[in-house]
């Protein structure tokens, strides 16, 4: 394609940046059977001698935005994530030094921070995102019966080993490479309802009770070796079916989070199990009551209407 020059211009290009936004490197560092986690959203900004690529449409000062998150992934695996500054510092001095054009680079992320899941089980690789999840409760009376229901929404977990995923349907459609070693990761919301239907019964204790299912349904959630995601699901209401006699019904509806490995070859690095991309969608939504045996379902079946 031709490039034109503009000698007589009468709009002229001002401050310019550009860049990839938004990439989501999770950066797992194994210490034995601990492990740890680095969760980041970072996004690139460069600037410099970019007037060619407004004015004319040549790219030839242009390093793609696409290279600049090839970039954050391989930094990940080359100098680790120590601090977002650290990592920061280090992007921003390559763009800047390795590219003649490029004459300011300025790199912003966010940091998501994990706490870990208490839990008897060997190894440490079960997190929950910091910040408290969002508590619900529900309450009907029609004069005669009560129905409570209670549940909690935006609590987000990840365990960093122990799930796989194989051994499903293959059509011609199919195109999954079957997992051995994946990150499982999901925002819980969840409803429980109480068996407790009227005055004449004493009532549970509401408190005890949430904080009892929460630490049931984090322990399910860190203790399965799960085969799927449909499986934990299932073992977190079973484990506070048995647990907590109030309680007859839970409906989880769990979407998963999905953590990618991110190719490194074409960058001569060998990624064993450390970088991800965490894809924000689409995502998979596994979705499920857990029923005392004998009981009726009662949970809608979508959340939402609750
Ligand atoms: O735990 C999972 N369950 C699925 O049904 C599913 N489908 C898929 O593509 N990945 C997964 N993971």
């Amino acid at each position: 394609m031709a490039v034109h020059s503009h000698p007589a211009r009468p709009a002229v290009l001002g401050q310019n940046q550009y860049g990839k936004a938004e990439n989501r490197v999770v950066k797992i560092t194994r210490d034995g059977a601990t492990h740890h986690v680095k969760d980041l959203n970072v996004s690139v900004s460069l600037s410099g001698a970019m007037e060619e690529v407004h004015y004319s449409g040549s790219n030839a000062h242009v390093l793609p935005t696409d290279t600049t998150k090839n970039t954050v992934y391989a930094f990940a695996k080359e100098y680790g994530i120590e601090s977002a500054e650290q990592f920061g510092i280090h992007l921003a001095r390559h763009f800047v030094t390795s590219q003649e054009p490029i004459h300011r680079a300025r790199i912003r992320i966010e940091e998501y921070a994990w706490d870990r899941i208490e839990t008897s089980r060997e190894g440490a690789h079960s997190f929950v995102r910091e910040g408290r999840e969002t508590r619900l409760a529900q309450i009907t009376y029609d004069g005669e019966k009560w129905e409570v229901v209670s549940g909690l929404k935006d609590l987000v977990v990840m365990n960093s080993t122990d799930s796989e995923f194989w051994g499903y349907v293959k059509d011609k459609y199919t195109t999954l490479p079957e997992a051995y070693d994946r990150i499982l990761a999901t925002e819980v919301s969840g409803r429980w309802r109480f068996n407790w239907t009227d005055d004449a019964r004493e009532m549970p204790d509401w408190e005890k009770s949430y904080e009892q299912t929460r630490k049931h349904l984090l322990q399910a959630f860190a203790e399965t070796y799960s085969l799927s995601l449909q499986q934990t699901l299932y073992q977190m209401g079973a484990r506070i079916i048995d647990h907590r006699d109030e309680i007859d019904e839970v409906r989880f509806s769990l979407p998963n989070k999905h953590h990618f490995p991110v190719d490194l070859e074409p960058f001569g690095l060998k990624n064993d199990n450390e970088v991800y991309v965490a894809a924000d969608r689409p995502y998979g939504l596994i979705e499920a009551t857990v029923l005392r045996d004998g009981c009726e379902a009662r949970i809608p079946v979508d959340l939402t209407d609750l």
